[in-house]
Order: C-alpha cells, then structure tokens, then sequence
C-alpha cells in the first residue's frame, strides 16, 4: 500500500503507526522531507515512532550517494525498528530513491527474517538479496 501525506510531522508518524500497528507491514519506506529545510521533519517523525534505530542504513545510504552528489551529506535520512518492522527515510527525488535503494534493499530481507518476518523473495535480475549462511 502507499499514501502521499504532507510534510506535517503528527500525519507521518501516525500514518507510519498505521501501516505498522494495523497493516502489518514489515516494511514501510518513506520518500522526501529529509533535507535541512523546516518542513524536512521525516527523520524526527520517524525516531519519535520507532523503539530502536539502525543507524547503518542512513551511513550506507549518504556514502553511497557521495558518490553522485556532493550534496548527499545534506539528507538526515536513517531507519529503525517499530515492533518487528523496518522503516527506511528515502530522500525524494525519483533518481535519488533509486540510488538508495539499490544501497541497502539486498540487506532488507534478511533483517526482516531476523525480526521473524516474511521470508521476502526478490527479483533476482533487480536486487540480490544477501543472507549470511549459518554454517
Ligand atoms: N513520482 C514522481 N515522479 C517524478 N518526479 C517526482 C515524483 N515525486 C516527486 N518528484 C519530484 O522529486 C522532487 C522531490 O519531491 P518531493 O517534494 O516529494 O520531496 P521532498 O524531499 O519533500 O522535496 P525537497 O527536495 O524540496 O525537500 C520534486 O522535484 C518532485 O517534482
Ligand atoms: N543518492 C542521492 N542522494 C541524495 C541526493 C541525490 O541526488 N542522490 N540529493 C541530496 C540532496 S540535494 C538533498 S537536499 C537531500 C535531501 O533530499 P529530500 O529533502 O528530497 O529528502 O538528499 C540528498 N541525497
């Protein structure tokens, strides 16, 4: 499911809520609002609903993009855990989601098998998902 919301801290944490708490969606992405502007609130609205943060993912995410834009460091992005889903902040333009997420999706399914999720499959010619063997 998606939803467009305006960038008003309150509606993006309870829509997350929402997804999260009555969805039951193991993943939820947000797209835009994470630049230094004042209406760039998806980060903090995203800390105020999550109970643990995964701070490699915003890291990943801004060297990756170091590589196109030097303006990469200006996105506050970052992602965490509410229950047993992950949520990820995606900056907003189209080109720059794509960079992203390339970056961390082949991490994605194997955190959501470790929260006990769905076992995510993917299209392999798109995203290799990476699951560490156990022997
Ligand atoms: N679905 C889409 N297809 C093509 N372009 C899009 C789409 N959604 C957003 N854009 C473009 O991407 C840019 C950023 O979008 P948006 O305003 O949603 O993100 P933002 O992070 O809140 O913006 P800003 O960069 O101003 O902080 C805008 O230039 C917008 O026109
Ligand atoms: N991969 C990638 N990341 C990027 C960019 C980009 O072009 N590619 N643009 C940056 C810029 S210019 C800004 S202001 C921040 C925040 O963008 P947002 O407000 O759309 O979330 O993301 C940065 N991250």
């Amino acid at each position: 499911m998606y939803k467009i919301i305006p960038d008003e801290q309150d509606v993006i944490e309870q829509t997350i809520i929402d997804m999260v708490d009555n969805e039951n969606c193991c993943l939820v992405v947000t797209t835009g609002g994470t630049g230094p502007a004042k209406r760039d609130v998806t980060p903090e609205a995203t800390e105020a609903v999550c109970d643990r943060m995964m701070p490699g993912f915003g890291e990943l995410m801004r060297a990756e993009s170091l590589k196109y834009v030097p303006t990469a460091i200006l996105s506050r992005q970052t992602a965490g855990l509410r229950g047993s889903s992950l949520i990820i902040n995606l900056p907003g333009k189209p080109k720059s989601i794509r960079e992203c997420l390339d970056a961390v999706f082949p991490a994605v399914p194997y955190c959501i098998d470790l929260m006990q999720g769905p076992y995510l499959e993917c299209n392999e010619n798109v995203i290799k998902p990476f699951r560490p063997k156990n022997k």
